[in-house]
């Protein structure tokens, strides 16, 4: 990138980030080779383990791996969990509550009970087996202790030592796990989206209230009667699992290359009559929608048939992706002053179309991987001003959503930028940051929004003008 476009590249960051942030996304984008501490705090991933029998890789230890407890005390030791301050307890629980909701030690999920016996243990072998072959490729100790990922228990957190060895297009590829395509790589910010779905909010009611609040009914947030896609914290204990997940239907509209879409597909692995239609405007070999069905029907279906989510993980310019990269990745040369505004085009004609399509009483989940206010919040309050009968709920996750940016426009119906959830303070791309203040959010590369679909009021399916090519 040459001189000129770098300086309007600063310039166009600083029109809405704080200056220290500012410095800190600049010098991880390109001097991040002298700040290793600092790449390795974004760089704390998680290995998603796949293709398995189902999403049931419990948050227990293995050998050579940290032992947590599944209930409730179990998000103590995930990622950033060790700065959760005042809000610990609630962390804990929510955590806990994603443990329990996804198949954790204390309460098996609906595809827990659908796996074959031995189908856990096999994939706990598979996990061990994946885990000492990454760590022996990487030159490590494969005893190296391995923690269990709090938000997905399919998913390991690597040691900070292994970040040298995953860059994007990094020697990793090669080892054999990943050639096998038995495991893939995955930054916790892009697991948020999927986490958004799922999530439940403030305000959602116990489980059998009205799914929703009433049309119009304004914001949302505390004063909200609404129901979250998933039950509160112990809800769907031992034998229930997923209330919100049997008949689920999710279209996942922008897939390629399908991390998401995975990611989905172990989560709801088991769900009764669920299924995920991924689509994407890429031509994947040999088809450009995959219909993912679960793959092993529970003996009985709960309630709630028929909800639907939309998962809208839109193009975009991906300036979150500044903290991960080096200085010998060429990123990004194609971005320019309008690049933001063309991709707004483009994401309000996606989101548009998500909104004519979700059905009432549904969840669209809105997700980027950049920092422009432009591409997120004045994307997802421009829907707002656009469809009746929707509103912006504020997911309650793991890791804290993103409190930067301008507040959405005049007409908007939604909550202000969220205070960060529970759990720990995240940086550029999401990832907890050790040591980060609470009073001071920063913002997220991946900042997925949830708009629920209250009443039938659609959009006029008049096609929105068309985006821009490139
Ligand atoms: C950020 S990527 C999606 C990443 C993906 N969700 C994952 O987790 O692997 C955005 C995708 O949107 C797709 N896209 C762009 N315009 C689209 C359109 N009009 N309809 C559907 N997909 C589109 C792009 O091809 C690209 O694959």
């Amino acid at each position: 990138m040459d001189a000129a476009k770098l300086s309007s590249l600063r310039r166009h960051l600083a029109s809405y980030l704080p200056a220290d942030l500012l410095d800190r996304v600049w010098e991880g984008g390109f001097c991040v080779q002298r700040q290793p501490s600092f790449r390795l705090n974004t760089l704390r991933l998680g290995l998603g383990l796949g293709p398995g029998p189902g999403p049931g890789l419990r948050p227990e230890a293995s050998s050579g791996e940290s032992r947590r407890s599944g209930q409730g005390g179990g998000g103590g030791q995930g990622a950033g969990a060790g700065q959760m301050g005042g809000r610990g307890a609630a962390a804990r629980s929510l955590l806990g509550a994603f443990a329990s909701l996804w198949g954790g030690a204390s309460a098996p999920s609906v595809a827990d009970a659908a796996r074959p016996s031995g189908g856990a243990e096999a994939l706990e072998a598979e996990a061990r087996e994946v885990v000492r072959q990454l760590l022996e490729g990487f030159g490590l100790d494969p005893s190296t202790p391995v923690e269990a990922c709090p938000y997905l228990p399919a998913a390991r957190l690597l040691p900070a030592a292994c970040a040298p060895h995953v860059r994007v297009g990094g020697p990793a590829k090669d080892l054999p796990p990943l050639k096998a395509g038995s495991a893939y790589f995955m930054g916790l910010s892009s697991m948020l989206p999927t986490l958004a779905l799922m999530a439940p909010h403030p305000g959602a009611g116990a489980p059998g209230a009205p799914a929703h609040a009433p049309a119009g009914g304004g914001s949302s947030g505390g004063s909200s009667r609404g129901r979250g896609m998933v039950p509160r914290a112990g809800a769907g204990a031992r034998g229930g699992g997923r209330e919100g997940a049997p008949g689920l239907r999710v279209l996942d509209l922008c897939a390629a290359p399908g991390g998401k879409t995975a990611l989905l597909a172990d989560l709801l692995g088991g769900a009764a009559g669920g299924s995920i239609v991924a689509v994407d405007a890429r031509r994947l070999a040999p088809a450009a929608a995959h219909e993912v069905q679960p793959r092993a029907p529970p003996a009985r279906t709960r309630g709630l048939s028929g909800r639907q989510w939309v998962l809208v993980d839109a193009p975009c310019t991906g300036l979150g992706r500044l903290q991960l990269l080096r200085p010998e990745d060429t990123w990004p040369d194609g971005w320019d002053e309008q690049a933001g505004r063309r991709a707004a085009i483009r994401q309000r004609m996606l989101l548009r179309r998500a909104a004519a399509l979700v059905r009432p009483g549904g969840t669209i989940v809105y997700s980027t991987c950049t920092l422009d206010p432009q591409e997120n919040e004045m994307v997802v309050a421009w829907l707002l001003g656009e469809v009746e009968g929707i509103r912006l709920v504020e997911p309650l996750l793991p890791m804290p959503m993103p409190a930067t940016g301008p507040a959405p426009g005049p007409g908007a119906t939604s909550t202000p930028p969220s205070e960060p959830g529970p759990g720990a303070d995240c940086g550029p791309d999401g990832q907890a940051q050790p040591g980060a203040s609470l009073a001071k959010p920063l913002p997220f590369a991946t900042a997925p929004r949830r708009i629920d679909a209250a009443r039938a009021t659609h959009p006029a399916t008049a096609a929105p003008p068309n985006p821009p090519s490139g």
